[in-house]
């Protein structure tokens, strides 16, 4: 039958993390885990729900971005979008008044993935599938039509996108069956946020050592006497056979960030993430240049504004590790085609999860690359921490460090509704209580 977008709904929930520092790192020293949350409403029974993550103050910036945004997709046709999705994507992120704002970055672009992580969420679920067997069963031109490469085909073409399908197509259902029998790699950050006690860390990485992890992330960047102190102190608890990672989140000048690093060599960290700002390319390039010769790679992502940006970390070589970011540059549309870029060059994708629906997101994307594209695990892992996944009807589900595929329906998006009445800002009942 012929679905329509009848109604656009927008939330602002928000979760007290910084209460206990959960999420802290160098730069978001008191972060309230939140996000925008969208739903749209059609003619039918069937429903759309997708997501942006933020940060406390700036989710009401973000929520009236995604309402001035609404107007586009209200009385849509829903075959119509899906038919012809890059075009779609275009208007929304090419719209004459709004783009000014923009252009495909910061607020607006989160308000973009919202809600094209909605409207996936409801195509999903109108093939009574999960996102990422969606993605794989798509023809490769079907899937290749969904994605704009409006300022990227100097480096990548649909034509070679679809060719990189093609050449993948033998083994896909081997490796679904690998997938599903055995899951996906996760590392966690849980271990090291910057604002929890030495006793904490140790004894999160022992939980996590128990729950079979081999990966982990510690946040640096604020000082380094203590950086080194939490560094010895993780590498004892976890050993030198484990993997760890280390975050800056954006504190440090090109500079800086070199000479800091090389103090924390003897920890072995395997990358330094978004070291310094995440629009500066040439810096990025030049720390990874440096720390080349002693074994730490650079990775970035998670605040990479678009595309274009990804482009260039990509072909500048600025990147060893790509950390794309479901909620942050307009949805699975735009995500793809950096996961065909990074393809292209051998850049494994490493996604950044954590935040609110991240984890629950980024799984979906993961799989597909396994399945349909990069067709390995090698070097590549999903983030993963262990905060809000309750408050999610389909949370992820984890098995021996391993993120297992998703079944229902969906981009595993939907909030319950105890959630929504629980942490909408200002007035939901967990706030009324902290705020009392
Ligand atoms: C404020 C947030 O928790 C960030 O620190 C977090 O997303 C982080 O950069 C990460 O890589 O998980
Ligand atoms: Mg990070």
């Amino acid at each position: 039958m012929d679905i329509s977008i009848v109604d656009v709904e927008v939330k602002d929930i928000r979760f007290p993390t910084s209460l206990k520092a959960d999420g802290s790192d160098a730069m978001h020293t008191d972060p309230d885990y939140s996000c925008a949350y969208v739903i749209l409403k059609t003619n039918t029974d069937i429903r759309g729900y997708g997501l942006t993550f933020t940060l406390g103050r700036g989710t009401e910036i973000v929520v009236q971005a995604c309402k001035s945004l609404s107007t586009l997709v209200k009385n849509q046709k829903v075959l119509n979008i899906f038919n012809d999705f890059a075009s779609f994507w275009r208007k929304l992120t090419s719209e004459s008044q709004l783009r000014w704002i923009g252009p495909e970055k910061g607020v607006i672009h989160l308000a973009t993935a919202a809600i094209i992580n909605a409207l996936w969420d409801m195509w999903a679920r109108i093939e009574k599938k999960p996102v990422w067997k969606l993605l794989v069963d798509l023809t490769p031109e079907q899937l290749v039509s969904t994605i704009d490469f409006r300022y990227i085909t100097d480096f990548i073409t649909k034509e070679e996108a679809i060719r990189m399908l093609r050449n993948n197509e033998v083994d896909k259902k081997k490796r679904e069956k690998f997938l599903i029998e055995n899951g996906y790699p996760a590392y966690t950050t849980q271990i090291g946020w910057l604002g929890y006690s030495d006793e904490k860390v140790k004894e999160l990485c022992k939980k996590f050592l128990d729950l079979g992890f081999t990966s982990f992330k510690a946040k640096v960047g604020q000082n380094i006497k203590d950086d080194i102190q939490r560094c010895r102190l993780i590498r004892e608890t976890i050993g030198y056979e484990n993997k760890l990672m280390l975050d800056a989140n954006q504190v440090w000048d090109v500079e800086e960030a070199i000479e800091w690093m090389k103090q924390l060599k003897e920890f072995k960290p395997v990358w330094i993430e978004e070291p310094t700002s995440p629009d500066d390319i040439l810096g990025h390039a030049k720390i990874a240049d440096e720390l080349k010769s002693i074994g730490i790679a650079v990775a970035t992502g998670e605040m990479c504004a678009n595309r274009v940006m990804f482009k260039q970390l990509l072909q500048s070589k600025a990147i060893q590790f790509c950390q794309i970011d479901s909620a942050r540059i307009g949805g699975i549309n735009e995500i793809l085609a950096v996961y065909f870029m990074a393809k292209k060059i051998g850049i494994p994708v490493c996604p950044h999860a954590g935040g609110i629906g991240l984890c629950e997101m980024v799984q979906h994307l993961q799989m597909w690359d396994f399945i349909s594209l990069s067709g390995t695990t090698t070097d590549r892992v999903i983030e993963y921490v262990d905060q809000q996944h309750e408050h999610f009807e389909n949370p992820v589900q984890l098995r021996n460090a391993c993120y297992m595929p998703p079944i229902a329906p969906g981009y595993s998006t939907k909030l319950k509704n105890d959630c929504i009445s629980n942490y909408i800002y200002p007035d939901g009942t967990e706030w009324r209580r902290t705020f009392n």
